[in-house]
């Protein structure tokens, strides 16, 4: 018997981690684009799921936006039927007038129909073949836009998306390491086109950027950067907690002792003052999502001048938030009105 590759066994033994302990008896569903990442993600899948007693599902979607996209999601959705995913579905998704740019379009429906895939076959979790250097230029994407530490954090290895559990076994798994098992495994990946279209930021960082990095600093650059956003994830969330404690402390400060706490009640401005920075504008975007405002449209720039109402305070106007609702100063407390009508 040949020996097992050893890429195949890292890619097996990263999902045999991620899949053991999931709480709930429903399928596994594996989102597969047919590129080398998703590919040797469903192959070990398929491997390891049975042996832990779990079903295996695999969803692919045709974003239609490609010639012959229709044929490629068929031939992914066949070939896992033939591997003994169950359901092995394509999905075909609109992405023509959702708002951003062509890349977050299709992102959004992309994720929205795998979710939809995913409650209608009860599915227990939904997998994604992101690897470390996805997380690399994840991160590189971030520092070049100026993020914090929630930013720099990269994709967690789980999320919530919408009810439903996204797994990422792969976070610790070279792309080289991805296509080295499909070729072990006689596995042809699909070539996304998009992957090499240079007018997309992340195409540029994965051709150039980070190539161009490696050259420089040297191939651990990768893992570097991958480390960095783990860092970064355990700091965000330790900073996230104590923010999570300090916005009652100061909703309930602004409504006295007796107050009962109500999002729109306000804050104490004595209660932020006496904040780190980086707690209080934690707590200033956590109050303004309570308040309504949408988290993609609330800006560093949002947050910014609600914090200029705590420490930079000089008489200012109302501070203008995303939703139409706008934040005051009056009598040491932060208070928020409209939406208008
Ligand atoms: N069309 C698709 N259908 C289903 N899942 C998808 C599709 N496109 C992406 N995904 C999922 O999202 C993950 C990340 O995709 P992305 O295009 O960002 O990275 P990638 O490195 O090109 O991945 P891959 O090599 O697997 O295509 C994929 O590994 C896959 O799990």
């Amino acid at each position: 018997m040949p020996a097992l590759a050893p890429e195949v066994a890292a890619v097996r033994l990263a999902v045999r981690r991620a899949l053991t302990g999931l709480p709930g008896a429903g399928p596994v569903l594996v989102a597969c684009s047919g590129g080398a990442d998703s590919l040797a993600l469903a192959a070990a899948a398929a491997f390891v799921a049975p042996r832990l007693g779990r079903p295996i599902g695999l969803v692919t979607v045709d974003h239609a936006l490609q010639t012959g996209s229709d044929r490629r999601a068929a031939d992914v959705a066949a070939w896992a039927a033939g591997a003994g995913f169950a359901p092995a579905e394509a999905v075909r998704v609109d992405v023509a007038g959702r708002p951003g740019g062509p890349e977050a379009a299709a992102r959004e429906a992309r994720y929205q129909a795998l979710a939809e895939a995913a409650r209608r076959h009860g599915a227990a979790a939904l997998l994604t073949g992101h690897t470390r250097d996805d997380q690399a230029e994840t991160v590189l994407l971030a520092l070049a836009r100026g993020a914090g530490p929630r930013g720099l954090a990269g994709m967690p290895p789980r999320r919530d998306l919408t009810g439903m559990p996204l797994l990422r076994p792969l976070l610790d798994i070279s792309r080289e390491q991805t296509r080295k098992a499909c070729a072990a495994l006689g596995l042809s990946p699909w070539e996304d086109p998009h992957n090499a279209d240079p007018s997309y930021a992340r195409a540029r960082v994965r051709a150039d950027a980070l190539p161009a990095l490696v050259r420089a600093l040297g191939p651990g650059v990768v893992d570097s950067l991958a480390r960095s956003a783990r860092l970064a994830a355990a700091d965000a969330a330790a900073l996230d907690e104590l923010a999570a404690a300090a916005l009652p402390a100061a909703s309930s400060a602004a409504d006295g002792p007796a107050g009962v706490r109500a999002p729109g009640g306000g804050l104490a401005v004595a209660a932020l003052a006496g904040l780190a920075p980086a707690v209080r504008t934690r707590v200033l975007h956590a109050w303004a999502r309570e308040l309504g405002a949408s988290p993609a449209a609330l800006s560093h720039r949002h947050v910014g001048a609600l914090d200029a109402l705590v420490t930079d305070w000089h008489g200012q106007g109302e501070v203008h938030l995303p939703g139409g609702l706008r934040v005051g100063r009056r009598a040491g407390r932060l208070t928020a009105a409209g939406p208008p009508g």
